[in-house]
C-alpha cells in the first residue's frame, strides 16, 4: 500500500491541518502517517490557542516515520516557526525524501495568522527549494513573490517569479477570487496551464488548501504526473465542496467521504 506522510498542525474541529490530510489520504486509498507541528485550538469561527512543538520532537516524528514504513510522498502544511521549518528540511533531505507538497499555510480561513512574520524568510529559504508542487493561494503568492497578485496577468508572474526558487512546480489558487475558481499551474520545465472551473456559492471552504495539497500527495505517490495529480486533487476538492455539508457557525469543514463521487466507507450515506 502506498503511504503519504503529513507534516502539519493539529485542527481540533477536523476541518483542516492533520486531520483534513488523514481523511483525504484515507479516501484515496491509501495509508497516512504524521508529524505532528502544532496543536491549535480552532473551530469554523476562528483559531483560539497555538502550541508549537518541540522541534526536536517534530525531527523524531519524522525520522520514527522514514526508518520505518518509508513514505511515498510528503505534504507539509502549517509551519508556525523558523526552527521547526528547518529541522523539517534537515530531516527531509537526511532521508532523500520525494515527491513533497508545500503548502505554505500562512492565515486561517477565519483571519488567523498561522505562521510568524518572521518564518516566512525560512519557508522561502528551506522548504521551497524542497518542493515538488508548492500550492500558495493568492495572498500567499503575494507574500511569497513580493508584489500584489489579484488579476490574470499578475497571478502569472507571480508563479513564475515563486518558480525561480525551486526545481519543481507552482500551483497557485484561486479560491480567493470572486468570479471564477481559477487556478495557474507552471510545471517544472516552464510551461504554463489554467484550470478552470466555476466558483460553488459555499462559505464551507475550512481547509480545502490542506485537502488539495494531501490529494495532490496522493496523487505523486500513486505515480500520477504532477498535472495528473493537480487536476484529481481539484476535482476532489470541488466534490467534497459540493455536498451541502454544513457543520459548525463559521466557514464549515468539506465532506472528505464524497470520495470520487462513490460512498467511501459503509457507513456513509
Ligand atoms: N468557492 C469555490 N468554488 C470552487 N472551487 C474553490 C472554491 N474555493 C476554493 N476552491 C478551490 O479549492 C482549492 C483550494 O483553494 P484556496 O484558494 O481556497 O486555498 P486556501 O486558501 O489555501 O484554502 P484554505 O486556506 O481554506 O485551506 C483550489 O483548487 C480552489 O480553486
Ligand atoms: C492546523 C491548520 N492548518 C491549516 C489551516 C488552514 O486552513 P484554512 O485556511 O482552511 O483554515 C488551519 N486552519 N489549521
Amino acid at each position: 500500500m502506498k503511504t503519504v506522510l503529513s507534516i502539519a498542525g493539529s485542527d481540533s474541529s477536523g476541518g483542516a491541518g492533520i486531520q483534513a490530510d488523514i481523511k483525504t489520504i484515507e479516501s484515496y486509498g491509501l495509508f497516512a502517517e504524521t508529524a505532528i507541528t502544532a496543536i491549535t485550538a480552532q473551530n469554523t469561527c476562528g483559531v483560539r490557542a497555538v502550541q508549537d512543538i518541540d522541534p526536536a520532537v517534530v525531527a523524531a516524528q519524522i525520522d520514527a516515520v522514514f526508518e520505518d514504513i518509508r513514505p511515498d510522498a510528503v505534504k507539509i502544511g502549517m509551519v508556525s516557526s523558523a526552527n521547526i521549518i528547518a529541522v523539517i528540511a534537515e530531516r527531509l533531505r537526511a532521508h532523500e525524501a520525494s515527491n513533497i507538497v508545500l503548502d505554505p499555510v500562512m492565515v486561517a480561513t477565519s483571519g488567523s495568522r498561522l505562521i510568524a512574520e518572521q518564518a516566512v524568510a525560512a519557508l522561502i529559504e528551506h522548504l521551497v527549494p524542497l518542493a515538488t508542487v508548492i500550492t500558495p493561494n493568492m495572498p500567499e503568492a503575494q507574500v511569497l513573490c513580493g508584489f500584489p497578485v489579484e488579476d490574470d496577468e499578475a497571478i502569472q508572474r507571480a508563479a513564475q517569479a515563486i518558480a525561480q526558487n525551486t526545481n519543481g512546480a507552482v500551483l497557485i489558487k484561486g479560491g480567493h477570487r470572486s468570479d471564477t475558481a481559477d487556478d495557474l499551474l507552471v510545471l517544472p520545465d516552464g510551461s504554463l496551464s489554467w484550470l478552470r472551473a466555476k466558483r460553488i456559492d459555499t462559505e464551507n471552504t475550512h481547509g480545502t488548501g490542506c485537502t488539495l495539497s494531501s490529494a495532490i500527495a496522493c496523487g505523486l505517490a500513486q505515480g500520477n504526473t504532477i498535472e495528473q495529480a493537480v487536476r484529481r486533487a481539484k476535482g476532489f476538492v470541488r466534490g467534497a465542496m459540493s455536498t451541502g455539508l454544513n457543520l459548525g457557525q463559521g466557514n464549515g469543514p468539506l465532506n472528505h467521504m464524497w470520495c470520487h463521487g462513490k460512498p467511501h466507507l459503509p457507513y456513509a450515506q
